[in-house]
């Protein structure tokens, strides 16, 4: 693979809806998109989930920009790729900064399939033709706006609500929920709101037959989720944690989770989410694809993603019509009683909507070997 230029764009996107968790409110999303040109005039296209905020974890946009400009794309340039894979490897004495590695190396994975005219999902190895998701919903003004949104959703077909928790809105809001929708498929993410302290409180939860408690605690622990593990009977579902095939590996080992949530980003990448698919595959942990309120660059990389085969559980990719007023691709993505078809066209299977994200860029560089 010989790469002509990579542009880097710095998109800021509005949110339909404000999205708030027990870090934070977001209303506008700013993010880097990357396109990886070759000489044929084929792009490949990547974006960083990396936040305005130091606030999800420690990388934001400002930091992606000067680790991609100053390290990572000359790295590129060194010396030609012939596969995706060989991107982590050559990022691998670049410490730390997942979200500006994962989103260039996203952008050489799917010019890579669409030189190879197949799509990113059977580069990948995936097998589905179509993946379930579900919909992540923030913490909301009062319980009764949220029951309405998940009304709407469950209603739309989603086939799990994943809802936001944090002391002083948890087993109270569980609970509500759990009596006015009995039966589904029912999530809690608390964004590590809580702390050992908590562990009689959370165990409240296990009432109420929830398919996961997403980081309960610390975003760099294994070892007080473990202990927590110990003593709740609902799963604990690893998210900020893991940052790597290791970090699943030591977590897996210590009892730490039962599931984990991949995100593309916070783990560097799709070479290091297929190890640690593959491990998860192996030691019986199911998988879901989590969701970093991408655009539809993004979202139709967790797509191609979840056709893996361990990701067993229904996701965040929700449509682009839930975040999005425009989305930068067409089509947008779409679901339809809770389920994506597949794109079986070349890389991503979406065209990026060049017009669009002209609209969204605030500002853009180009960088030439
Ligand atoms: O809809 C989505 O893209 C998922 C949104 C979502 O739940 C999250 C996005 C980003 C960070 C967190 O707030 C949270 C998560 O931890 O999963
Ligand atoms: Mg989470």
């Amino acid at each position: 693979m010989e790469f002509k230029h990579i542009t880097l764009r710095h998109l800021k996107m509005r949110l339909k809806h404000p999205f708030t968790t027990s870090f934070g409110t977001q209303q506008d999303k700013e993010f880097i998109l990357v396109e990886i040109k070759n000489k044929d005039g084929i792009s490949g296209w990547g974006e960083s989930v990396a936040f305005t905020e130091p606030l999800y974890k420690e990388e934001t946009v400002k930091t992606n920009w000067h680790i991609m400009e100053d390290f990572l794309i000359p790295l590129l340039f060194k010396e030609p790729i012939n596969h995706p894979d060989e991107v982590s490897q050559r990022f691998a004495h670049i410490k730390g900064n997942y979200m500006a590695k994962s989103a260039l190396e996203g952008a050489v994975w799917d010019l890579y399939a669409k030189e190879q005219g197949i799509s990113l999902a059977k580069a990948l190895g995936g097998e589905k033709e179509k993946i379930e998701v579900g919909i992540s919903i923030g913490i909301q003004k009062s319980i009764d706006d949220l029951l309405k949104i998940i009304d709407q959703y469950v209603t739309e077909g989603y086939k799990r609500i994943k809802v936001k928790i944090k002391p002083g809105w948890d087993v109270q809001v569980i609970q509500q929920i759990r009596e006015k929708f009995p039966s589904i498929q029912l999530m809690a993410d608390a964004n590590s709101a809580y702390t050992l302290d908590d562990m009689d409180h959370l165990a409240k939860l296990d009432d109420f037959n929830l398919m996961m408690i997403e980081q309960p605690l610390a975003h760099d622990d294994i070892i007080d989720h473990a202990a927590l593990q110990a003593r709740l009977k609902t799963p604990i579902c690893l998210d900020e944690s893991i940052h790597s095939v290791e970090d699943a590996r030591k977590a897996i080992q210590l009892g730490s989770c039962k599931i984990i949530n991949i995100k593309i980003g916070r783990v560097g990448g799709l070479t290091e989410a297929k190890k640690i698919h593959d491990l998860c595959k192996e030691k019986g942990i199911p998988l879901w694809c989590g969701g970093m309120l991408e655009s539809g660059i993004g979202r139709a990389h967790n797509i191609a993603l979840t056709t893996l085969p361990n990701f067993i559980l229904p996701g965040d990719t929700a449509a682009s019509s839930r975040y999005w007023e425009q989305d930068i691709i067409h089509p947008e993505v779409e679901v339809n009683n809770g389920e994506i078809l597949v794109p079986d066209g070349p890389g991503i299977g979406f065209e990026p909507n060049l017009e669009q994200i002209e609209e969204y860029t605030l500002y853009s560089k180009i960088f030439r070997p």
